[in-house]
C-alpha cells in the first residue's frame, strides 16, 4: 500500500464513526457527481453495513441523490439471496431498503449459478456496465474503476474474499473470480480481484473494535516482514485509501 495517499481517521465512539462515515460518503458523492451522473459504490459484508446506519438518516440521507447510485458487492457468498449468509441480504435489510436507489441499479449476484458461473456472470455484468458508460474504466489498466468501495477487513488482514497465502492473491487477469475454500465460512464465494480493487477512486476501510487491531497496526504502520497481509497488497493506481477507525481498532497505533 505504498504510493497512494493514506489517510487515517480515528473516532472516539461507534456513533461518531458512523457519523464520520456518512459525512465522508456524502462528500465523495458530491465531489464525484459534479462531473458525472453515476456514482458506483461497492459494498463488503460484515459489520460495515451496520456502520452505514447514519447515512440512511437525516441530515445525510437527504444530501444524496440516490437515483445516481449503482451498488455492487466486492465479495458475495454463493448462497440464495434470502439466506442469512447472503451479503446482499445483509446490505438490503440494513441499508438498501432504507434509501430510494432504483432496484435495477443494485447488482446482486445470480444465485441460480454455481461459484464459477456466478463469478463469470458478475464479470459479464460489470463489463456490460463499462460498455454502457455506467462504470468507469481505468485509463491505465482497463480494469473497471469504481467510485467508492466501502470495505471491512478480517483479523487475518483479508479484504473482499482475498485471504492470506491464497492463490487468488495472484490473480492478474480476471475481474471477478471464485473461491471454494474460504477460511472464513461459508467456504464458497465470488470476489473482485486485486486489479479491480486497485483501480478504485476511493476506498474507505472501516474497522471497529479490537478483533482487527494487529492487522490495522501492520497495515497502517507497515513492517519489515515480507509476509504482506492481503490489505497491505492494495496499491491504488490513482485513488485514495481512507482508514476509518474507532479508538479500539486504532488502540495499538503509535
Ligand atoms: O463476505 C464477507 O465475509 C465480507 O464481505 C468480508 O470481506 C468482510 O468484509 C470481512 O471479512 C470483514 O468482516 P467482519 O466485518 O465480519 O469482520
Amino acid at each position: 500500500m505504498a504510493g497512494e495517499k493514506k489517510d487515517v481517521r480515528i473516532f472516539e465512539t461507534d456513533d461518531e464513526l458512523a457519523d464520520g462515515l456518512a459525512k465522508y460518503t456524502v462528500e465523495i458523492f458530491r465531489k464525484l457527481t459534479q462531473q458525472k451522473s453515476n456514482f458506483t459504490v461497492v459494498l463488503s459484508g460484515g459489520y460495515l453495513i451496520q456502520k452505514l446506519r447514519k447515512l440512511v438518516e437525516p441530515p445525510y440521507v437527504d444530501e444524496i441523490d440516490w437515483s445516481k447510485w449503482h451498488v455492487f458487492w466486492v465479495d458475495e457468498r454463493v448462497v440464495m439471496k434470502d439466506d442469512p449468509d447472503s451479503n446482499y441480504r445483509l446490505a438490503n435489510e440494513g441499508f438498501l431498503l432504507k434509501v430510494p436507489i432504483p432496484p435495477a441499479q443494485i447488482y446482486a449476484i445470480n444465485d441460480n449459478l454455481d461459484a464459477e458461473g456466478a463469478a463469470d456472470d458478475y464479470e459479464a455484468k460489470v463489463k456490460e456496465l463499462v460498455e454502457h458508460g455506467v462504470v468507469d474504466v481505468s485509463p491505465h489498466t482497463k480494469f473497471p474503476r469504481f467510485d467508492l468501495m466501502l470495505l471491512g477487513i478480517g483479523h487475518d488482514g483479508h479484504l473482499a474474499s482475498l485471504f492470506p497465502n491464497h492463490q487468488l492473491l495472484q490473480e492478474k487477469e480476471k475481474w471477478v473470480t471464485f473461491i471454494k475454500d474460504s477460511p472464513k465460512p461459508p467456504p464458497v464465494r465470488i470476489t473482485f480481484t486485486f486489479p479491480v480493487i486497485n483501480a478504485s477512486a476511493y476506498i474507505f476501510m472501516v474497522v471497529a473494535g479490537t478483533a482487527e487491531v494487529d492487522a490495522v497496526k501492520k497495515a497502517v504502520e507497515g513492517d519489515s516482514s515480507n509476509d504482506l497481509l492481503p490489505v497491505q497488497r492494495v496499491y491504488l493506481e490513482d485513488g485514495e485509501f481512507v482508514w476509518i477507525l474507532d479508538k479500539l481498532a486504532a488502540s495499538r497505533l503509535n
